[in-house]
């Protein structure tokens, strides 16, 4: 499977490069941006990898030009991966008409319905495909793998951690959607993809995986989710689009304390000045639980 260099540039020491590649889960040409540490440039050293995945309206770029994580990943020897948020270029009109729906709102899974079922992919994507490109290609060991995300990043991560709970080492989200099946994004959204049955609906939304998992027990004893919500954040006031509120009373009903740490942040909105502004603590928590230390790297 073909990989395509489109850029690189040095960046705290490592590199920063976008790269193309046919994607033969999504039947279109997909990108990701990669931040590789020292190591891994200069040595070919394979190293972990945290996967961020970005919110609607995003593409491969804005978790990595404005979260500002790769400072502390660089000390940690931690790859980042920045996968685009949708398939692109597809050729039918409805994958641009709609912020929602189509390009930047791929929502992380594997669409039913037509025409979306051809090419929305995403979960296909991130959990199995681009894993493969990158262990083919790049000095990175994805069975050391963690998985963070922004808004529709966070509902990523977290549905994508909780199908696939011995895949990634620890978890964490910004400011995710959390409860899509029955909040304003996956009401436009899920119909178009999912179709109307509401069943299938609640296999792609954190709170009912949740609830299911714990219930019958098959959830993982030693993982920590980390959440930063910031109070200022405008998609928590009516109709709150994010829903912390139910997860936070999940959690209580399900005695699931220990596996989270949800912290309000005092002000924040939902943007990257936010994100920008507790990466570090973000880094710390899957270094952490991929054993990493902190090295002084030289830039
Ligand atoms: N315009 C959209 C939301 C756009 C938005 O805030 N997108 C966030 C994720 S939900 C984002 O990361 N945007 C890209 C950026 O800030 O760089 C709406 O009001 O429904």
């Amino acid at each position: 499977m073909a990989l395509t260099l489109v850029s690189t540039c040095k960046h705290f020491g490592g590199s920063l490069s976008k790269y193309t590649h046919p994607s033969a889960t999504n039947q279109c040409t997909m990108t990701f941006n990669v931040f590789l540490p020292k190591a891994a440039v200069e040595n070919n050293t394979k190293v972990p990898v945290l996967y961020c995945l970005g919110g609607l309206t995003s593409n491969e770029d804005n978790f990595s030009i404005k979260a500002g994580a790769a400072s502390r990943a660089s000390q940690y020897g931690l790859a980042l991966v920045f996968p685009d948020s949708s398939p692109r270029d597809v050729g039918f009109a409805e994958a641009g008409a709609d912020p929602n729906v189509g390009y930047s709102a791929g929502f992380y899974l594997n669409a039913t319905q037509a025409p979306w079922n051809k090419n929305w992919n995403m979960y296909d994507y991130i959990v199995k495909e681009l894993p493969q490109v990158l262990a083919s290609h790049l000095p990175i060991d994805t069975s050391r793998s963690s998985i963070t995300g922004h808004s529709m990043g966070g509902h990523g991560a977290l549905t994508i951690f909780l199908k696939n709970q011995s895949a990634y080492k620890s978890i964490s989200a910004f400011s995710p959607i959390l409860h899509p099946s029955i909040s304003y994004w996956g009401l436009a959204a899920f119909p178009k993809y999912l179709g109307e049955d509401r069943a299938v609906w609640k296999e792609h939304d954190t709170i009912e995986l949740l609830k299911r998992y714990s219930s019958e027990k098959n959830l993982r004893q030693d993982f920590k989710v980390l959440i930063d919500q910031g109070t200022g954040d405008q998609f928590l006031q009516e109709p709150d689009r994010l829903n912390t509120s139910d997860l936070i009373t999940l959690i209580k009903e399900q005695g699931l304390e220990n596996q989270f740490e949800i912290r309000y942040q005092d002000g924040y909105d939902h943007g990257y000045f936010f994100i920008s502004t507790f990466v570090n603590d973000h880094i710390d928590h899957h270094a952490k639980a991929l054993d990493l230390a902190l090295q002084d790297v030289s830039r």
